[in-house]
């Protein structure tokens, strides 16, 4: 079966919704992402996961562990991880970084981590802090579509960013939102 690539699913989907929205982290984007018009499904899921595996091999050869946040970033984490046929792990967040107790990876593993939208790039960046603390090497973060660069970080996405992010300057004293307390 071919594997149409994200931006043909999420627009044959609605998810990608173009109006003025403000965030619920207080950024403002001329545009917006559903990614839930693919979670939803997991057989449309599992074809973006197709492609991600593809990226990961690609650029990441010697991968031996995936890693991926809980919620959003566990479940992509998992299905590019059954393509690749390698094992996964689950790094908690909140309240603070600390391994989710299904699998505590003894290190040193190689580790790429996987989300599915990067906005500001804060959870990932707390995670990678986390694997390197943990012993840990990091190669790199693989994302559907990110709207930070994360610096110093090789970060392999499958699309870029279809919206983009607004300053104050841009906004007239009359825009109206189409879209609020959004998240992506
Ligand atoms: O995992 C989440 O809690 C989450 C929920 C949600 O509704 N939207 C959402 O983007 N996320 C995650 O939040 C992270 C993106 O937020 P930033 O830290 O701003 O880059 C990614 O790991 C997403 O998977």
């Amino acid at each position: 079966m071919t594997n149409p690539d994200l931006m043909a699913l999420l627009q044959a989907h609605g998810g990608l919704s173009a109006g003025l929205t403000r965030f619920r982290n207080g950024l403002v984007s001329d545009g917006w992402i559903e990614k839930g018009s693919l979670f939803a499904t997991p057989v449309t899921l599992d074809r973006v996961a197709a492609q991600q595996a593809r990226a990961v091999a690609q650029a990441f050869p010697d991968a031996t562990l995936l890693v991926g946040a809980p919620a959003c970033g566990a479940v992509p984490a998992s299905a590019v991880a059954r393509h690749l046929g390698c094992r996964v792990a689950y790094v908690l967040l909140q309240p603070e970084a600390a391994w989710h107790r299904m699998n505590i990876p003894k290190p040193p593993e190689r580790v790429v981590y996987i989300d599915d939208l990067i906005c500001t790039g804060q959870d990932a960046c707390l995670a990678l802090h986390f694997l390197r603390q943990e012993g840990h090497t990091v190669l790199g973060v693989s994302a559907w579509i990110s709207r930070a660069a994360l610096s110093g970080e090789q970060l392999v996405t499958l699309a870029p960013p279809p919206f983009r992010l607004l300053d104050a300057s841009e906004l007239g004293p009359d825009s109206t939102f189409e879209f609020q307390d959004i998240r992506e």
